[in-house]
């Protein structure tokens, strides 16, 4: 160095086909003018057949057009990032920052010890100074299992990260890593693999033991004084702070059998009582906030799901070269790393891997001053996290005066009383997507984030396997970020000025999941039941107005199936994708939306139903199969089955009516009329095939429950009855 010529740590890059691309939005563009213009044009007059459901048409598409211009603010300004990691070591090697990792788990029967301690050896085992390293779990299910877990992992951490950092180990789970790689050739090489394998597989067997017999071991509960925290344990929602370092950086001892030091492992389960509100996973982040301040207190954290292991061991120095950035870095309070998933099948049939938003659209968002923290793989500097502001924050140094009975006190539930923990400071409270507003209001107070999204994934998560788990993930995304638009908090009016416009636009696509259903359920109802009495609500073929809907129609489809497949997915993958789009749409959102008022509302609180992250093997079996899992889910999703089934059934009645009406001839039906309408009831009949398999046609356990299908089948009969003879 010397010279004072800057030499980025990361750079920057524009998408090239931009020019196309806007070209091709304008073109769309015109088209749903014509559209419009049609539906303003051709409106029936007073009394004429139609005119209400023609008005309601109009409202749908006029939504979808706005829609579609915040789902271009996603896309007209993408740029890539790319980072010199071997700069950042010349440079910066010797005074690297402390990093503390995040890992939250919240009940040992939905998310496995055993997979959370993989997610917490992958990190363990970062190449990274390990004196700089410090990794905590917070259990909300405060179990000893997981403890006990942990335990384990402490030991087996001090034979893995050496084996790691040998053999240039990827990825450093070592769950996964013994999954994807066959014994080495090189007898050398196959002696240390047999063996660590044989250790992995030992502590594994240990910890599933344990967890089946629901019991840990009598000798290992009497060697640990850990456990002596639990006698005072009275529920889950009612015990004191637990916080053991189970391996303590700095003490000479803590060595792994190369004779290096490990890194720091702590466990903590915060105290929970039931009269406190313990606001979920944004209260388990701001315990852990605190404590770690006063164990560690690294400048940089990364928080992760307990599900989402590390898949590359460099990431903490890619990050870096963003933070430390001599120019830019400066300006940058987290990077986000796209939620990877490690089970998604060959045609995701959930659309799993939530391709678009990961390779499209958060591209889009950083163009505009950066993505949204998304809970996990994200990076951040500690005092913004904190609200601090940056200029005034001093770090304070390493000092760990306080004893653990002191730390304790930090993650007592009276803590954050009279604070402004939830609120000015930490993750946000009050919100299902605590994760989304806390980025929102950190990049309000002037902060940018990054989007790093290199080839090799660097988290891999677990994807919902089944549809109700689907529909309720999303059913929580769409709640919490329209209750954001609602809030104090909104992109749309509180964020204006304080981010650029582009991004608030792309923040409104998000929030404004929840109330895209109404156009969405009207569009998939009223133009199949107003096709049974053969009333037309769309230009007839060979009228020039047909045009532009065939043209947005078309253009806009092959447009996302272009985009699909350039992200990797495949043809049938988008068709599953469309069908996934589709009952997002007319259930969750639906219940989000109503879930959402209510909480701004007052009239019910956020909850957070955990995602499972374990199935049954029969329903891993199908999921391989990628046949649609309906069984028994939560009870949660039964009524979205109600709908999702309803709306297929009343389609296929409506198809299936109008051909009864072909065959014998009905004077009152004018196929060119109807061309668009029949176009469109086929299609939804057509994309509801798995359904009608699950409802109808199969016998396995991932059948349509059969309460539902008799349920569905008489609303649908009712729905098209009372249409077809009351009006
Ligand atoms: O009371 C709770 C509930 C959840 N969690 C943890 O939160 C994480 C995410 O929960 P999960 O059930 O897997 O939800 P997902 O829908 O998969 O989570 C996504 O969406 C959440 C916001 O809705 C974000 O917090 C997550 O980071 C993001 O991956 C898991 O590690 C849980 O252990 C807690 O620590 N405490
Ligand atoms: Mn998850």
């Amino acid at each position: 160095m010397g010279s004072d010529a800057y030499v980025p740590l990361f750079e920057t890059k524009r998408a090239k086909e931009r020019v196309i691309r806007r070209l091709f939005a304008a073109s769309i563009f015109v088209g749903i003018g014509f559209i419009v213009v049609y539906r303003l044009s051709h409106r029936p007059r007073n009394g004429e057949d139609g005119r209400w459901a023609w008005i309601g048409l109009l409202g749908a598409e006029l939504w979808f057009s706005l829609y579609w211009v915040l789902t271009q603010a996603l896309r007209w300004n993408c740029v890539y990032r790319r980072t010199f990691k071997d700069r950042l070591s010349q440079r910066y090697e010797n005074d690297l920052p402390g990093v503390d990792i995040f890992v939250c788990t919240a009940d040992p029967k939905t998310e496995q010890p055993i997979m959370v301690i993989n997610t917490v050896l992958s990190v363990m085992a970062y190449d990274y100074p390990t004196e700089k390293l410090s990794v905590y779990l917070s259990d909300d299910a405060a179990h000893d299992i997981t403890f006990y877990a942990l335990i384990e992992a402490s030991h087996f951490a001090e034979h893995w990260i050496p084996y790691c950092k040998k053999f240039y180990v990827e990825p450093r789970s070592p769950g996964a890593y013994f999954q994807s790689i066959s014994e080495p050739h090189e007898a050398e090489e196959a002696k240390g693999f047999l063996a660590i394998k044989k250790l992995y597989e030992d502590m594994e067997n240990r910890i599933i033991t344990a967890a089946k017999l629901g019991r840990i071991p009598e000798e290992v509960r009497s060697k640990y004084k850990g456990f002596s925290q639990w006698d005072s344990f009275s529920s889950q929602r009612d015990h004191d702070t637990i916080l053991q370092i189970l391996i303590d950086g700095r003490d000479p001892k803590a060595k792994d059998i190369d004779g290096c030091s490990l890194p720091t492992l702590v466990h903590l389960a915060r105290e929970k009582r039931p009269q406190h509100p313990h606001n979920f996973k944004a209260g388990a982040m701001n315990a852990l906030i605190r404590v770690s301040q006063n164990i560690s207190n690294g400048q940089i954290i990364l928080n992760v799901d307990c599900d989402m292991y590390s898949n590359y061991s460099s990431s903490v120095r890619d990050a870096l070269c963003f933070f430390l950035d001599e120019k830019k870095g400066h300006e940058i309070a987290f990077v986000q790393f796209p939620q990877s998933f490690g089970n998604i099948t060959k045609n995701e049939i959930y659309d799993g891997s939530m391709r678009i938003g990961m390779d499209v659209e958060f591209h889009g968002m950083d163009g505009y001053g950066g993505p949204p923290y998304v809970g996990t793989g994200c990076f951040h500097r500690r005092n913004t996290l904190t609200g601090k502001k940056f200029d005034n924050e001093c770090m304070e140094d390493w000092k760990r005066e306080e004893t653990v009975d002191k730390i304790k006190a930090l993650a007592s539930c009276t803590y954050e009383e009279n604070t402004q923990w939830g609120k000015e400071m930490g993750v946000k409270y009050g919100c299902p997507v605590e994760d989304v507003i806390t980025g929102l209001s950190i990049q309000t107070r002037g902060w940018k984030s990054v989007y790093f999204n290199p080839e090799r994934k660097a988290f891999l998560g677990v994807a919902t396997t089944t549809l109700p788990q689907t529909l309720v993930q999303h059913k929580r995304w769409s709640a919490g970020d329209f209750l954001i638009l609602l809030s104090s908090y909104s992109p749309a009016w509180y964020a204006r000025g304080k981010i650029s416009f582009g991004l608030q636009l792309g923040y409104c696509c998000y929030c404004l999941w929840a109330p895209n259903c109404f156009a969405t359920l009207y569009y998939t109802i009223i133009p199949s039941l107003y096709l049974l009495k053969g009333i037309s609500l769309f230009p007839k073929a060979s009228s020039p107005w047909c045009m532009p809907f065939a043209f947005v129609l078309s253009a806009k489809n092959l447009y996302s199936l272009a985009e699909f497949l350039r992200c990797g997915g495949t043809i049938l993958g988008w068709w599953n994708s469309q069908r996934i789009w589709l009952y997002k749409r007319t259930s969750s959102y639906l219940f989000g939306f109503i879930d959402a008022v209510l909480m701004s509302a007052g009239f019910s609180q956020p909850a957070f139903e955990i995602t499972a992250k374990v199935a049954d093997e029969d329903v891993i079996e199908r999921y391989e199969k990628e046949m649609m899992e309906f069984g028994p889910g939560a009870s949660s999703s039964s009524p979205m089955f109600i709908i999702l089934a309803t709306l297929a059934l009343l389609n296929l009645f409506c198809f299936v009516g109008l051909v009864a009406k072909v065959a014998t001839g009905d004077a009152n039906i004018r196929i060119d009329t109807l061309v668009l309408q029949i176009l469109l009831c086929g299609i939804l009949v057509l994309i509801n095939w798995p359904l009608f398999q699950g409802l109808l046609l199969r016998r396995d356990n991932g059948k349509m429950p059969s309460s539902i299908t008799v349920k569905s089948i008489g609303l649908a009969v009712f729905a098209s009855t009372c249409f077809l003879f009351l009006e």
